[in-house]
């Protein structure tokens, strides 16, 4: 059986939402930045098990610096939030409380994966102390450029949506 849901990739300009997106979707990756404006729209199969499959249709939106100003119908009929922030930028990542309590606020029940990218441009030193400061928000930390930890950043929360 095939079911269909909506996932959306929100967060800071430049924090690497296309690129997480076209590197699950498509497995490549450019070091080019074009920006989005408005919205795009993938899609994607992922099986997960021997009998069911789902169809992941996946909401790309342009960057914002507070999810507040997000168009509330790119929102409507999500089943599942990505947000994204950029390791190497602390101001991607300040406001990641209140971010997260807004959602939970206005989309209660739909999971939230919170993904820390760009691990590949950060050393393992700061990875450890960040952890020990922010760790409890992180779901992942991820690299688009490498592939580290993308597929199971995907594969995780579609099996959650099943
Ligand atoms: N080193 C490194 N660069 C990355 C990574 N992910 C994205 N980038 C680079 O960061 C820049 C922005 O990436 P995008 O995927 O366009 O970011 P976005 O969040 O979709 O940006 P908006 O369209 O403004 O919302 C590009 O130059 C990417 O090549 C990563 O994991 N590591």
């Amino acid at each position: 059986m095939t079911t269909s849901k909506k996932i959306v990739l929100l967060g800071h300009f430049g924090v690497g939402k296309s690129s997480l997106i076209r590197r699950f979707v498509e497995n490549t990756f450019s070091e080019n930045y074009k920006v989005t404006i408005g919205v795009h729209i993938f899609k994607k199969v992922v099986e997960v098990s021997n009998s069911d499959s789902i169809s992941l249709i996946i909401w790309d939106l342009e960057g914002q610096d507070d999810i507040k100003k997000t168009r509330s119908s790119y929102l409507l009929g999500t089943n599942g939030f990505i947000y994204v922030f950029d390791l190497s930028r602390p101001i991607t990542f300040e406001n990641l409380n209140s971010e997260l309590e807004f959602l939970k606020e206005n989309f209660p029940n739909i999971p939230v994966k919170v993904v820390g990218n760009k691990m590949d441009l950060v050393t393992k030193l700061y990875l450890k102390d960040y952890s020990e400061v922010f760790g409890h928000l992180v779901d992942f930390f991820t690299s688009a450029k490498t592939g580290s930890r993308v597929d199971n950043l995907f594969s995780k929360l579609a099996k959650e949506l099943l």
